[in-house]
């Protein structure tokens, strides 16, 4: 509330200010661009001169685009320069906030300040029209990217004043940034500040997500098929979920089930870990992933659905084999594996800039995870008119089927009101049945789904008609504008149905969130029942003897079926499931991101040490080689208990040179064979074989470059190890048994381990490169490697 009133303080100073720069000419408004600069520059600060900024925004918005932006749009441009989550309802305009903030910011010169669209559409849309604002105020604008992009077009969008774009978008060329070789390519470099719209899809619902660039195929396995048949033979009490059911694990019976069926002793034996790897993965896929909620099968693929907007996405899979899995449990067929060459949470990218804000009609109810987890805090603009959309309270019945007859009525009487009607459900499934169900009534509809989604437009362009009927997944959620039709806004707007609680509170204001908007008219109702499944799964046991006894009084004729259950106790129920439902996705998050934070450290670590290499000359080249050697012999000769002829001989030709003549392996007597010999002798060859390599390349910085790709090919090779073996471990980790087993710390301490090891990896890859790489001096004095 304090902040709030400061705020509306500086909107107060703002409209002070504002009929100052309603009397310049264009060019005096202009030129303000280049004074705030100067005034910058002479070491006021950016805060100070906010009033100033904004007001030169307001009169050029008026002025470029004829919006005057509202005093609650003044405010809530203020709360994300200073880094909060502007809570703004749908359709209040949040675009046109966005200009006064991202306008100020720039004036530091600064590159790196962004907007982040949900998707590409958007950015180009917004993009276009709010950077004619910029530019006429002499700031340069970049827009949205596309794959193709060469290196000039991308240098080009990132290094422009203003960045409007996506969010992976961003997180993409980041990483493709990082797979690079030379740093003057890289193009993400700067995170100064982010206004992320939809702030909380992103953060939030998007936080189990990550952003992969996948490289080469894996070798296939066949243990996907055999572990899908072998879990599907299981019963109940051969395995157990974590109470948030988030976890699933083989039970005693299940463990002695796989050594019957595989015929093995002690499945935990090293010998069986890939084995056992597919059967966990074939579990957790046939028992936590559900088709229609978590993604569809179409023509013989699997395809994800995007949590955030029910939309499928095609292309993508669930890394570490569990998408593997699932075709197999879906009998289509199973694609290749594929290797990770880099990897970023949302979280871990946003994190990096310098100062976070967001935008969203829904934040509020969630302000406190914001609050812990990225330490933004919300902060609610009233809207420019007063709502006047009803939200009705939930209306609750005993059973499923009476709860589906009785929204149907609903609809039957939107209908009747001649207004449109939206309904929302939670999950594919569930529409294709409501579908059904209307179909049956004769009640013709529009069905919009992960499936139906190429009509999308057309759909959304016709459900704010009277009579039309749209019957929609969440990808009837966020940014889409149903436009009523005046018959429709004078008969009350539009009609949001829901059928059954979403999994959070939020989600069903997103929903609710799609009628009402810039002050129409508009209702929202939620039918619900005793039977919905996010109400069995998590409410106390009462619940269900209250609602066993309520079936038993309807069967005797007691009671009627259409009974609403209008007491608090059952409003009280609603509402503690959700809310337990939803700690359960917040605790799930957590864990994402505590495995997330154990990843992103060991990849700053390597993204680090990449960028230390590619700004290295030749004295920290020679400074690596150097060490590698020592350490790659050493700690063959540490491995080594008793060193023989045999051991030299294959270091020799698996490290150095293959063709190395035999009898030219130490020629000491046996008894004299020891360490520092050794060392000596190995020490010796590797520096002849690398003088007789490197001395082919005369060019000294053709010599540089191959030193340079030498390592950076080292580590970039463990490095993608890594991440596959992180990925595998994370499923591994989660499917050990035990509900108080605690999977994050087991998964912390191996990936340290790991990260070691992995060290000495990239060392051997040095030093294999250097021995065992074949330069070829083309006839033009270019130089072709072939690595080893
Ligand atoms: N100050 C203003 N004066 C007049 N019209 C405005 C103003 N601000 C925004 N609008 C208009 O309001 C409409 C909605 O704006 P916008 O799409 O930015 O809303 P939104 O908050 O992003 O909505 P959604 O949550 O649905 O994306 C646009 O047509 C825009 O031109």
């Amino acid at each position: 509330m304090f902040k709030m009133q400061k705020y509306q303080r500086i909107a107060k100073k703002i409209y002070q200010l504002l009929p100052q720069y309603e009397d310049m000419t264009d060019e005096q408004l202009q030129q303000q661009t280049a004074i705030l600069r100067t005034k910058l520059e002479t070491g006021n600060h950016l805060a100070s001169l906010l009033p100033e900024a904004f007001a030169v925004v307001i009169e050029a918005d008026k002025r470029v685009l004829g919006l005057t932006p509202y005093y609650v749009q003044v405010l809530g441009g203020i709360a994300l320069f200073f880094g909060n989550i502007a809570e703004i309802k749908t359709g209040e305009g949040k675009t046109l906030v966005a200009t006064m903030p991202l306008y100020t910011r720039a004036l530091l010169g600064y590159k790196g300040n962004y907007l982040i669209t949900a998707n590409q559409y958007l950015a180009e849309r917004d993009g276009q029209s709010m950077g004619k604002v910029f530019e006429w105020l002499g700031l340069t604008v970049g827009i949205g990217g596309s794959d193709d992009d060469d290196f000039e077009t991308k240098y080009r969008l990132y290094n422009a004043d203003i960045i409007y774009t996506t969010h992976s978008k961003l997180g993409f060329d980041y990483l493709f940034d990082n797979l690079g070789s030379e740093l003057s390519e890289q193009v993400v470099t700067r995170f100064n500040f982010a206004i992320i719209d939809e702030i909380d899809a992103v953060l939030l619902d998007g936080a189990q997500t990550a952003l992969v660039i996948s490289g080469s195929p894996k070798v296939q396995s066949n243990y996907y098929q055999i572990s899908d048949w072998f879990v599907k033979s299981l019963q109940k009490d051969d395995y157990e979920y974590s109470d948030d059911k988030r976890r699933v694990w083989f039970t005693k019976s299940g463990l002695l089930k796989i050594a019957q069926y595989f015929d093995i002793d002690d499945i935990y034996d090293q010998q069986y870990i890939d084995l056992y790897r597919h059967i966990v993965l074939a579990l957790q896929a046939n028992y936590l992933k559900q088709k229609g909620r978590d993604y569809v099968v179409d023509k013989g693929k699997v395809l994800l659905l995007d949590v955030v907007n029910g939309r499928t996405m095609p292309g993508v899979k669930m890394q570490g084999g569990i998408h593997q899995a699932i075709e197999a449990k879906e009998s289509v067929e199973v694609t290749s594996e594929t290797k990770i060459l880099g990897t970023i949470s949302y979280q871990s990218l946003f994190k990096q800039f310098k100062s976070l804000s967001g935008m969203t009609g829904t934040a509020k109810t969630d302000e406190k995870e914001f609050m812990e987890t990225y330490h933004l805090e919300v902060m609610s603009i009233p809207t420019n008119k007063p709502t006047q959309r009803v939200d009705e309270s939930d209306k609750i019945y005993v059973s499923n089927q009476t709860k589906i007859e009785q929204s149907i009525e609903a609809v039957k009487q939107g209908i009747r009101d001649r207004r449109p009607v939206l309904i929302e459900t939670g999950s594919v499934s569930m529409s294709d049945l409501y579908s059904l169900v209307l179909l049956q009534h004769k009640i013709p509809h529009n069905l919009l789904n992960a499936k139906t989604a190429v009509r999308e437009k057309q759909i959304i362009k016709d459900a704010g008609r009277a009579m039309s009927v749209t019957l929609a997944t969440s990808m009837a959620g966020r940014g889409t504008d149903i436009k009523l039709t005046n018959e429709a806004k004078n008969n009350g707007g539009l009609k949001v149905i829901g059928t059954e609680r979403m999994t959070s509170k939020r989600i069903d204001n997103q929903l609710r969130g799609r009628s009402g908007r810039q002050g129409e008219p508009g209702e929202s109702v939620f039918f619900v029942s005793l039977e919905d499944k996010m109400i069995v799964e998590n409410s106390p046991k009462w619940v269900r003897r209250t609602r066993k006894s309520l079936e038993r009084k309807i069967a005797d004729k007691k009671l009627d079926s259409n009974t609403k259950l209008n007491s608090q106790r059952f409003k009280k129920v609603m509402d503690k499931a959700q809310k337990k439902f939803g700690n359960a996705e917040i605790q799930s998050r957590k864990n994402t991101l505590a495995f997330d934070t154990i990843l992103s450290g060991q990849r700053e670590r390597i993204y680090t040490a990449r960028n230390k290499v590619m700004a290295g000359d030749q004295g920290y080249f020679e400074v690596i080689m150097t060490q590698s050697i020592r350490r790659v012999i050493e700690k063959f000769c540490d491995d080594s208990k008793n060193i023989s002829y045999e051991a030299i001989a294959d270091f020799v030709f698996n490290n150095m040179q293959s063709d190395y003549p035999l009898k030219d392996i130490l020629s000491v007597k046996k008894e004299e064979l020891n360490k520092k010999r050794v060392v000596d002798f190995l020490n010796q060859l590797s520096e002849d074989l690398l003088k007789k390599s490197l001395n082919r390349i005369r060019n000294a910085q053709q010599l540089n470059h191959f030193k340079k790709l030498v390592i950076l090919r080292a580590i970039d090779r463990a490095w993608v190890d890594q991440l596959d073996y992180l990925q595998q471990l994370k499923n591994m980790v989660n499917g050990r048994g035990m509900a108080q087993h605690k999977p994050i710390n087991e998964f912390g301490k191996e990936a340290r381990r790991h990260f070691f090891d992995m060290e000495d990896q990239i060392y051997t890859n040095i030093f294999r490169s250097m021995m065992l790489s074949a330069i070829i001096i083309k006839s033009d004095g270019a130089i072709d490697i072939e690595f080893p």
